[in-house]
């Protein structure tokens, strides 16, 4: 079976600085994957590139075995930070923006999400609060019928109780065979959903293992297995 997404030999500079380098990285269909790492260590970086946004990069990234700039945007669903809409758009303005140009874009997946996340859509982007705009990202991310979800931070400004509600439900939200791919700091809080880890340190990919594995072989949750692959102290510990 072909990976969701298939990374070889990816280096990228910014500013003549290195910000990633060698990473290869392979993450298989239907898998909710956690992407983890430090501020800084590059992991907004290299969702941007996976989605096609971020550009000028050396080696190759394959989407579904896409390796095409249009074909991987169209079946890749990012949580952009909607940064390049008016502040005084209303929201069922953007939410007919992403109809009209995402063909995969389901309305009644939305009005659903829409629900769910108690999106106002009477509301202009302006009105909204941190944690009300992250989920209005998720619930447009979410609505694409994608191979891969890029998920990058989405629930930092949300609160305890719904974020709690909203990592509980995204098995329900994901296709089958779609992978999501989730970067978050409260790594506790999402590691019941996660198949799969990947750490970011030193500007590469530093490890990836199952959660089975880390919780089996290593007896260990999840935050402690990273917290202490990150200190660079040995896992068994
Ligand atoms: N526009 C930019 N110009 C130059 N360097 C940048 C730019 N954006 C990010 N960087 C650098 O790229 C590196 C990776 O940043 P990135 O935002 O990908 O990290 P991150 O892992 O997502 O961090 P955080 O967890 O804080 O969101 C950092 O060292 C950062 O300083």
């Amino acid at each position: 079976m072909t990976n969701a997404i298939e990374i070889s030999n990816l280096s990228y500079r910014k500013n003549m600085r290195a910000i990633l380098a060698s990473i290869n990285l392979s993450i298989g269909a239907g898998k909710i994957v956690g992407l983890l790492g430090e501020n800084g260590a590059g992991k907004t970086t290299l969702m941007r590139l996976i989605a096609g946004v971020g550009k000028g990069y050396f080696g190759q990234i394959a989407i579904d075995g896409e390796t095409g700039i249009a074909e991987k945007k169209a079946v890749v669903s990012f949580s952009e930070p909607l940064t390049g809409f008016p502040r005084n758009m209303r929201i069922d303005r953007i939410v007919s923006f992403f109809e009209d140009v995402y063909p995969d874009f389901s309305d009644k997946r939305y009005n659903e999400l829409a629900g769910f996340l108690q999106i106002d859509e009477g509301l202009k982007l302006s009105q909204l609060s941190k944690g009300m705009r992250e989920k209005l990202i998720i619930g447009l991310t979410l609505s694409r019928d994608a191979k891969v979800y890029l998920l990058d931070e989405p629930f930092s400004g949300i609160d305890s109780m719904s974020r709690k509600k909203i990592i509980n439900s995204m098995i329900r939200w994901k296709p089958e065979t779609a992978t999501i791919l989730v970067s978050d700091h409260y790594v506790s809080e999402i590691a019941s959903i996660l198949d799969e880890v990947v750490i970011i340190k030193d500007q590469t990919v530093f490890d990836q293992k199952s959660t089975e594995e880390i919780r089996e072989k290593f007896g260990q949750s999840i935050e402690d297995y990273y917290e202490k692959a990150y200190e660079g102290r040995d896992s068994n510990d």
